[in-house]
C-alpha cells in the first residue's frame, strides 16, 4: 500500500512515545483519522466534544509528556483551541492536528461549511500561531515532511503545544517515509562555559549568605524526566529548607525531612512563609509569579533571587542562556557546601501537627471531614486533580504519601479541566488510582467526559463538593451570577451508563455515608464513581477567605480606572 501524508504523521507520534490520539471526527479529517487509526501502535480516543478532547491530551500529556489532539476544521479546532490554550499555560507539548479545506478550493473561492462562508480559510492558522510555539499549514505534500518535523520539535524543545492544518486531500496523498526519529527529539544540551559559568557565579553568590532556601516552581516537572532527580540531589548537598509553590505540589517528596511546605504568602502551608521570609537567599527553580501565586501581590520575594529555568539561569547582574535546568542542578549538586542553617531554624518553627477531629457516622458532612477522609485514602498509587475552585485550596493542604501525584491547572484555570485531564491521564496510567475532587460548578462544564471514563471502564473516583455554587468566586466578589442550577449529580452519572455501563453515582450527606461510599469506590474496578459531598454552601476553606479577600482586592485593582483619564 501507498505510505501517505497521514502515514508520516502516525509513524511521527508512534516513534515520540505516543500511544493514544484523542479525536473528534469531521469531514475535513476522517481520512486523517483512518490513517491514525491503522497505525499498529497508536489508539484512538474519542471524546464528546473539542474543549474536552484537547483538555483530555492536555492531560494525557502530564502523564506522558507529550499528546495529540486531532479535530475537525473551524468548528472543531476554536473549542480544541482551548486546551491548546492550557497547555501553553502549563508548558505542555500538545500537538492539535486540525483537518483543512481542500487545497482547491481557495482559487476557486469555494464557500465551505464549517467555515466562516467566505473564501478565506486562513484564520484558523492565523488564531492558533497566537496559542502555540511554531503553527504548519501543510500546502503540498511534499512538505509534509519538513513541517510536520518542524512543529513537532518545537513543542518538545519548548514544552509548548504546536498547530499542524493537514489539508483534507492531502492525508491521503502520497508522502516519503520518515528518517530517524532522534532528529526531532533529541534535546538541546548546555553549552559547557555557560554550565561552568553559571556554576561558579552560584558559588559566589552563596559563598555571601547564611540561609539559603529552594523555592520549587512548576515549571520544574516540564524540564525534564530528570529534573526532579537533579534538585532532589541539590536539595540533599545543600541541606536547606525547601519550599514549593502552589502549583508544583508533588513536584518536592513531602516526607523528605527538608521539605518545609507550600509557599503562597498568607494562605502558605506548614508555616513555609516564615522561612521563606527568614532568608537572605532563595534558589528559584522553575518558579513563576502571577497574581495568584503571589496572593494579589502580596507574597513576592524581596531579596536578590538566583532563578534555574528550562534553559537558562539568572543571578542579580548576570543571565546565562543555553543552561539546562537539569544539568545545571546536577552539576551545581556536586560543587555547593552544605549549609542547614534554615533547615534548622525551621526545626524551631516547624508547626505541632493539628488534632484532627473525627467526625460521627452521623454527623452532616463538612469540607473538613471530607478532607480528612480523602486525606486517609491517599497511597503511593495515587494520581490527585484538584479543580479550580476551593478543591485547590483544600487539596493544596493534603499531605502527599510518597509516590502519590497531584495535577493542577493553576495558571490556565479553566474550570472543568480535571474531568477530561483525568480522563487522559487515567489512558496512559491505567494502573495508577485516579482521584478528582471537583466543585460543582466546574463539574457542569465537562461533565459529558465521565461517559468516556465509563465506555474505557476508567476507574477514577470524582469528590464533587456540591455547596451549590461558584464559592470561589463568592468570595472575591459574589453576586447572582453565582448561582446555578442544581443537578442531581448521582443520577446524571448513571444515566451515562446507557444500561451497559459500570458508573456508581453516590450521595453523601454524612460523614458515614462518604466512608461507605469511598469503600464502594475502591471496590469499583469497572468503571469510575462519583460521590456528591454534600455541603454548606458558605462551608469553604480558611485559606480560600483569606486568599479570595486579598485577590478581591486584586479584581478590584484589576477593574481599578485607567491611570491617565481618557480624554
Ligand atoms: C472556563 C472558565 N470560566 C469561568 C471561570 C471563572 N470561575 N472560576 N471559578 C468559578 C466557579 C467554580 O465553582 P465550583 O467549581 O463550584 O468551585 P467551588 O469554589 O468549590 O464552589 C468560575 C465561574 C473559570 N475559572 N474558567
Ligand atoms: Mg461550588
Amino acid at each position: 500500500t501507498k505510505f501517505t501524508v497521514g502515514d508520516y504523521l502516525a509513524e511521527r507520534l508512534a516513534q515520540m512515545g505516543i500511544r493514544h490520539h484523542f479525536v473528534v471526527p469531521g469531514d475535513y479529517n476522517l481520512v486523517l483519522l483512518d490513517k491514525l487509526s491503522a497505525h499498529p501502535a497508536l489508539t484512538e480516543i474519542g471524546c464528546t466534544n473539542e474543549l474536552n478532547c484537547s483538555l483530555a491530551a492536555e492531560g494525557y500529556a502530564r502523564a506522558n509528556g507529550v499528546s495529540v489532539c486531532v479535530v475537525t476544521f473551524s468548528v472543531g479546532a476554536l473549542s480544541a483551541f482551548n486546551g491548546t490554550g492550557s497547555a501553553f499555560a502549563e508548558n505542555l507539548p500538545l500537538i492539535l492536528v486540525s483537518g483543512g479545506p481542500n487545497t482547491n478550493d481557495a482559487s476557486e473561492h469555494h464557500l465551505l461549511h464549517h467555515t466562516m462562508g467566505t473564501s478565506d480559510y486562513t484564520y484558523q492558522y492565523e488564531m492558533a500561531k497566537k496559542i502555540t510555539c511554531c503553527a504548519v499549514a501543510i500546502p503540498r505534500a511534499e512538505e509534509a515532511p519538513r513541517l510536520i518535523d518542524r512543529a513537532i520539535r518545537h513543542a518538545l524543545l519548548a514544552k509548548k503545544p504546536c498547530y499542524i492544518e493537514i489539508p483534507t486531500n492531502l492525508s491521503g496523498a502520497i508522502c516519503v517515509r520518515p528518517g530517524p526519529i532522534d532528529a526531532v527529539t533529541e534535546p538541546v544540551t548546555s553549552s559547557k562555559p555557560a554550565l561552568e559559568a553559571a556554576a561558579n557565579c552560584a558559588a559566589e553568590y552563596l559563598s555571601g549568605k547564611q540561609k539559603a532556601v529552594i523555592l520549587v516552581g512548576p515549571k520544574l516537572r516540564r524540564a525534564g524526566v530528570d529534573a526532579e532527580k537533579a534538585l532532589l540531589d541539590l536539595a540533599n548537598a545543600m541541606g536547606c529548607a525547601v519550599a514549593v509553590q502552589p502549583a508544583a505540589k508533588g513536584m518536592f517528596p513531602e516526607n523528605h525531612k527538608q521539605f518545609v511546605g507550600t509557599w503562597w504568602g498568607q494562605v502558605s502551608t506548614l508555616a513555609a512563609d516564615s522561612i521563606v521570609n527568614w532568608a537572605d537567599a532563595i534558589i528559584c527553580v522553575g518558579t513563576v509569579f502571577t497574581d495568584y501565586s503571589t496572593v494579589g501581590w502580596k507574597a513576592i520575594p524581596d531579596i536578590p533571587l538566583m532563578t534555574v529555568e528550562m534553559d537558562h539561569v539568572t543571578f542579580p547582574g548576570a543571565h546565562f542562556s543555553r543552561v539546562r535546568l537539569a544539568e545545571f542542578l546536577s552539576h551545581l549538586a556536586s560543587q555547593v557546601t552544605p549549609n542547614g542553617t534554615t533547615m534548622i531554624e525551621y526545626e524551631r518553627l516547624r508547626p505541632d501537627p493539628p488534632m484532627v477531629h473525627v467526625a460521627a457516622k452521623e454527623d452532616v458532612l463538612t469540607r473538613k471531614e471530607t478532607s480528612r477522609q480523602i486525606q486517609n485514602m491517599l497511597s503511593a498509587n495515587t494520581s490527585l486533580f484538584v479543580e479550580t475552585g476551593d478543591s485547590w485550596f483544600n487539596g493544596i493542604q493534603l499531605k502527599l504519601p510518597p509516590g502519590a501525584q497531584f495535577e493542577i491547572e493553576m495558571q490556565w484555570g479553566h474550570i472543568g479541566w480535571s474531568i477530561p485531564a483525568a480522563f487522559g491521564y487515567a489512558m496512559r496510567c491505567p494502573e495508577r488510582r485516579t482521584i478528582i475532587m471537583v466543585g460543582d460548578g466546574s463539574f457542569q462544564v465537562t461533565a459529558q467526559e465521565v461517559s468516556q471514563m465509563v465506555r474505557f471502564k476508567l476507574p477514577i473516583t470524582i469528590l464533587l463538593m456540591n455547596n451549590r455554587g461558584y464559592t470561589i468566586e463568592v468570595e472575591i466578589h459574589d453576586g447572582s451570577y453565582n448561582k446555578i442550577q442544581n443537578w442531581n449529580y448521582a443520577l446524571l452519572v448513571e444515566a451515562f451508563n446507557g444500561g451497559t455501563g459500570h458508573a456508581k453515582g453516590l450521595l453523601a450527606n454524612t460523614a458515614g455515608e462518604l466512608a461507605d461510599a469511598l469503600r464502594v469506590a475502591g471496590e469499583n474496578s469497572e468503571g469510575p464513581t462519583l460521590i456528591e459531598c454534600t455541603i454548606d454552601q458558605d462551608d469553604c476553606s480558611r485559606e480560600l477567605i483569606t486568599w479570595g479577600h486579598y485577590s478581591s482586592e486584586l479584581s478590584a485593582a484589576l477593574s481599578s480606572l485607567p491611570a491617565t483619564p481618557i480624554l
